[in-house]
């Protein structure tokens, strides 16, 4: 069982927090959607956010400084093709366009981790958000698709395996250029050897997680939250969100004052430092709040995939030295989720040293 599937096995979510609304159906915000911004947000402005060419023989420089000041950057030339991004996001369209009676076929149940339903940490707000999502893990992936699409479900599975699959490679790839960047040898991440069996499950294979988002069209976005903001609990996330703007962050500079647009730049992928980089890097690697917002006029959809360390990995700060002690202190990956169902914005205090 993967660290993720035990999460939700033993953090069930409340079985009314699991159906999202039937958006297609809804003219008006109800009143369980209002968020209540009393007074105007500031403006959003869009600073530049570092774009990285992955065939930049610079990376390693120009990774360590985004990671450092922005901790969210876009990668370009990550050899991913156009064709399995544009697959992807056709496929998720596909699948939250479902009348509503179809998507309910494969719903999540409170402790699983696979199928369609509200994002999990809507446990932790009063509001709704103005969002619906299905979760990807492993096997069950074609028993819920073959609830969505009894007869025609090859191709959105096809599609989402290859997805990820390349994502594995992907992350894989960034996380070594990205410890790397730290001075970290490769005797340190010595766990970070691909998974050659192919089984998925070896101890060495990076543990991962696919979540697609769909934020349908809002009648009063200004009122409405796509995502609640939240930093991501993996050592990284890799997000596509198509050519519709929604993701913002936190301002590195002017922490809690102001949000930025990170703008979609066609064929890109938006990468997210998550909490165990963070600790990792022994705080040197930001892991920024982050929220999707919601428009008027476009549905967005965007995939996120959550890599994490293998299963029964300690991981802990590693670029530390005497004058630099550990600030952090060793953990498991599900450990760090299970502390995150719980206390959620606040997890990452909890394993200070
Ligand atoms: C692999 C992951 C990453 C999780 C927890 C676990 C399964 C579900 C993921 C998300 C997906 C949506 C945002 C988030 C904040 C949420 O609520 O559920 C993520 C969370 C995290 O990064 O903490
Ligand atoms: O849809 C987005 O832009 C953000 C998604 C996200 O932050 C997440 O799934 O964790
Ligand atoms: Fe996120």
């Amino acid at each position: 069982m993967s660290s993720v599937t035990e999460l939700f096995k033993n953090n069930p979510v409340n079985r009314d927090r699991i159906i999202p609304l039937d958006f297609t159906n809804t003219k008006t915000l109800p009143n369980s959607h209002v968020w209540s911004i009393t007074e105007p947000e500031p403006k959003t402005m869009s600073l530049p956010i570092p774009v990285i060419s992955l065939s930049n023989p610079d990376q390693h420089v120009l990774l360590r400084q985004a990671c450092e000041e922005w901790g969210v950057f876009h990668i370009t030339d990550h050899g991913v093709p156009r064709s399995l991004l544009h697959n992807v996001e056709c496929q998720m369209k596909r699948l939250f366009s479902l009348p509503m009676h179809r998507k309910i076929l494969a719903v999540r149940s409170p402790d699983e981790s696979t199928g369609y339903g509200v994002v999990r940490i809507s446990m932790f707000y009063d509001k709704l958000m103005w969002s619906e999502g299905f979760s990807v893990l492993g096997s069950s992936l074609r028993r819920h698709a073959t609830l969505l699409w009894p007869d025609d479900h090859a191709e959105f599975c096809n599609v989402m395996e290859e997805y990820q699959k390349a994502m594995d490679d992907l992350s894989l790839r960034l996380i070594t250029m990205l410890m790397g960047s730290l001075g970290l040898t490769h005797e340190d991440l010595g766990w970070l050897v691909p998974d050659k069996t192919g089984s998925g499950t070896d101890s060495n294979s990076i543990q991962s997680f696919l979540q697609l988002n769909s934020y349908p069209v809002c009648p009063d976005p200004h009122l409405a939250m796509g995502l609640a903001p939240h930093t991501d609990s993996s050592l990284l996330t890799i997000l596509y969100q198509g050519n519709i703007p929604g993701l913002e962050i936190q301002s590195p500079q002017e922490e809690g004052s102001r949000w930025i647009g990170v703008e979609p730049i066609e064929g890109s992928l938006v990468i997210i430092m998550g909490d165990l980089s963070h600790i990792i890097s022994n705080g040197q690697f930001r892991t920024t709040m982050h929220r999707a917002v919601v428009n008027k006029t476009h549905h967005r959809v965007s995939a996120a995939y959550f890599a994490g360390p293998p299963k029964n990995l300690q991981i802990g700060p590693l670029a530390c030295d005497k004058n630099h002690p550990p600030i952090y202190r060793r953990l498991l990956w599900e450990e760090y989720l299970a502390a995150k169902a719980t206390h959620f914005n606040r997890a990452l205090t909890l394993f200070r040293c």
